[in-house]
Parts: structure tokens; C-alpha cells; sequence
């Protein structure tokens, strides 16, 4: 068994190690490699200075990490021992609807008397802008958000914490190489200007979200937090965990045209206070990483270093493959079991830990970096 941080892996990260201030550091089995000493640019607390630099210069850092690491050259720092940031400072935050099982389940629970996806589904991949500056790394504690809660039944709106705290599972992509403002970011361009790939959970509230998104869609039921696992996988190390999409029809405009396999293998595990509640295949998604840069950019709008999208909750065709818990418990209609309970949403308490694991480049399997967030109680005035 291998822990999936080998050397056909190489995630980045910030870390500070003790006493020291934050820089960029390596993942090596359960070790942080200070990367600082490579390029000035890794010395700097987030890794937006390095990624800017291109995908060029991130191929060649990679190798000359590649050879340090294999003869030990680099300082060392066991994982448990430094403290590790968020590893980018995020710019836009951008979040798709990309899971047709995941649209069509959420139409299903929320829009009942219309069709499942909506006309314009299958013709772009439909997304919104969500809030850059609660994007938070993993462990970090999720406060229980309060708003207006409307149940179609109740008369009128109360205010409180939210009753339907929801997770969504996801892949998140990190831009390096920015574009300019005007022009637009081809399909092909993709690997150019996206440095990797995070771990992601877009935590929502059901109950807000669905009393105040219409008709410009999601707003505060989003907005409270969005976790981001530690380590940024570069795109390098999933060149072998690229398949082709499960099939487009109808066939996308030009622009959203891809050639060979656009669509990634990572197989997602959803843990619920230790148990594997759900297993959602992200060869699943019905759009592609590429399709999403390229349609995100079509009007002329540019991406800079740091920006971020997200795939949209990862949902495959069976029911132990749902991403999300309004999914997995039918809009709260139909409990799972989970740790010997019947379970809908989230409780104040519960810890949640996506992992994802792809094939990696050496025949073998990596482990993208786990995301997980325990619920904190609402803070809510003293009575
Ligand atoms: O269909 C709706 O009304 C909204 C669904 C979502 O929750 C949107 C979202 O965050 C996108 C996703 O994660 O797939
Ligand atoms: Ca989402
Ligand atoms: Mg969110």
C-alpha cells in the first residue's frame, strides 16, 4: 500500500514551519519538502507568485523537485510538526452545475412540477459566481449559518439557523497563467492556464437556498463557506487519469468542442464522522474542466492567477454515488443510515472528510488531498 503522495505526485502546498514564517513546501508521504529554496516565488505565503509563472517554468520546477526529492537534498518537516494555510489567495470564485445526475435529482426534489433540467442545460454548463473570500482550507470549522428559512407550507419567512446544512462534493481548479481581458481561453488552452486541481466542498444551507435563489440563483444559502482541501495536485500528475466524457448530446457549439478524452477519473469518497456514506465518480460529469474555463471566458471576461472554479457537486447514477446529503436523503423524505442512525442534514457536531483518489502517472494510484470540516453551532445572540 502506498500512500499516495510518491514521488508521481508532488501536490503543492503553504506551510509554516515551527517558528518559521509560511512558504511553499511539497507533500512527500507524510512529510512537507520546503520547496522554498527552488525559486524565489516559492518563498512567498501563497502560491499565486509561482503559479503565475507559467506552465513552463511549472514543468521544469517539477523536475528539478523530482531530483532533489529522489537524493534528499531538500529540508524536511514531518507533516504533524508545521501548520499548514490555505494555498492560494483565491481572485474569482466560480462554482458549475456539471453532474447530470446531481441537476436532475436537484430539479426532481426542488422544481417537481417542471422537468428535471432546465432547457439550457445541455447547451452550456450553467454556473454562477460565488464568494472568493470565505474560501477556508481544510479543518477549518464551519459556523452553522442563520438567514431566512421558508418551508412551501409555512405562511411567511422566519429567521434562524439553517435546518437543511448540506455538504457538496466536488473537484475545484486552480487558474495559473491568467488571460486577457477581450480574449477567451480555447479548449485546447486549458492545460496552459490551469495550475491543478483541489479537493472541494461547497457547503450549503437547503432552506436558504431554496427560499431566496429565484430568480437570480444562489446567493447566502452559499456564501457562508467553501472549503478547499490543503494541497493543490498539479496537473501534471493526473496525465494518466484523463477519460473520454460519458457523451454529449446534443453536440456542443464550437467553442465548447473538445477533442480526445476531456473528462478526469478520481474517484470521490463522502465520510461522514468515519463512515463512507457515498462514492461519487467524477468520470461521471457530464461537462469537462476545459469546457467550463472556455465557456467562463467565451464573452471576453479574463481569469487571473488564483481564481478558482468549481466543478459542481459529483453525482454518478446510483444512489450510493450522490454528493450531496439533500441527494442522499431525497430532499430529507428518505433518511440513510449512517453510524447506526437515520440521517437527512447535517447535525452541529458531525465532521465531514471528502477524499479522492486517481490514477497517477507510475501505474499506481494518488490521493489528492482530503478535505474535511466539522459543524459548529450557530452563533446566535445571547438570549
Ligand atoms: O438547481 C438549483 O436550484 C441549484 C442547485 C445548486 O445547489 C447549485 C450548485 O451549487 C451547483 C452544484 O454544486 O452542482
Ligand atoms: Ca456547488
Ligand atoms: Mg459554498
Amino acid at each position: 500500500m502506498t500512500s499516495g503522495f510518491g514521488l508521481d505526485h508532488l501536490p503543492y502546498g503553504v506551510f509554516s514551519p515551527p517558528g518559521g514564517p509560511p512558504r511553499v513546501g511539497v507533500r512527500v508521504e507524510d512529510d512537507v519538502v520546503d520547496v522554498s529554496g527552488i525559486r524565489p516565488e516559492l518563498g512567498a505565503a501563497t502560491l499565486n507568485p509561482f503559479m503565475a509563472l507559467g506552465r513552463a517554468v511549472w514543468e521544469e520546477v517539477r523536475a528539478e523537485i523530482t531530483a532533489a526529492v529522489e537524493v534528499d537534498r531538500l529540508p524536511r518537516h514531518e507533516l504533524a510538526g508545521v501548520e499548514l494555510h490555505l494555498p492560494i489567495e483565491v481572485g474569482d470564485y466560480v462554482d458549475f452545475y456539471a453532474s447530470e445526475h446531481h441537476a436532475s435529482n436537484v430539479g426532481r426534489i426542488f422544481r417537481p412540477d417542471q422537468a428535471p433540467l432546465l432547457p439550457n442545460w445541455k447547451h452550456l454548463p450553467v454556473g454562477y459566481h460565488g464568494r472568493a473570500g470565505t474560501v477556508v482550507p481544510s479543518s477549518t470549522g464551519i459556523v452553522r449559518p442563520c438567514g431566512q428559512r421558508k418551508a412551501p407550507n409555512d405562511e411567511a419567512p422566519t429567521f434562524g439557523p439553517t435546518r437543511r446544512l448540506d455538504i457538496e462534493a466536488e473537484l475545484g481548479f486552480v487558474v495559473g497563467t491568467p488571460s486577457r481581458l477581450g480574449s477567451r481561453v480555447s479548449t485546447a488552452a486549458f492545460a496552459d492556464h490551469t495550475f491543478g486541481v483541489v479537493g472541494l466542498n461547497d457547503w450549503s444551507a437547503r432552506d436558504i437556498q431554496a427560499w431566496e435563489y429565484v430568480p437570480l440563483g444562489p446567493f447566502l444559502g452559499k456564501s457562508f463557506a467553501t472549503s478547499i482541501s490543503h494541497w493543490v495536485t498539479p496537473l501534471a500528475a493526473l496525465a494518466a487519469a484523463w477519460v473520454d466524457l460519458p457523451g454529449q448530446d446534443p453536440e456542443p457549439l464550437d467553442y465548447l468542442q473538445v477533442t480526445g478524452p476531456a473528462g478526469l477519473e478520481v474517484d470521490v469518497e463522502v465520510v461522514l464522522n468515519g463512515e463512507v456514506v457515498a462514492r461519487p465518480p467524477y468520470s461521471s460529469m457530464y461537462w469537462a474542466p476545459a469546457q467550463m474555463l472556455a465557456h467562463l471566458t467565451v464573452n471576453g471576461a479574463s481569469v487571473r492567477t488564483g481564481d478558482l472554479w468549481a466543478s459542481g457537486t459529483i453525482s454518478g447514477p446510483e444512489r450510493g454515488q450522490r454528493g450531496s446529503f439533500l441527494e442522499l436523503s431525497w430532499g430529507g423524505r428518505e433518511p440513510f443510515v449512517a453510524g447506526g442512525l437515520e440521517r437527512t442534514f447535517l447535525e452541529d457536531g458531525d465532521e465531514v472528510t471528502l477524499r479522492y483518489a486517481a490514477p497517477g502517472v507510475l501505474g499506481g494510484r494518488i490521493t489528492l488531498g482530503e478535505v474535511t470540516g466539522r459543524i459548529l453551532p450557530a452563533d446566535l445572540p445571547e438570549a
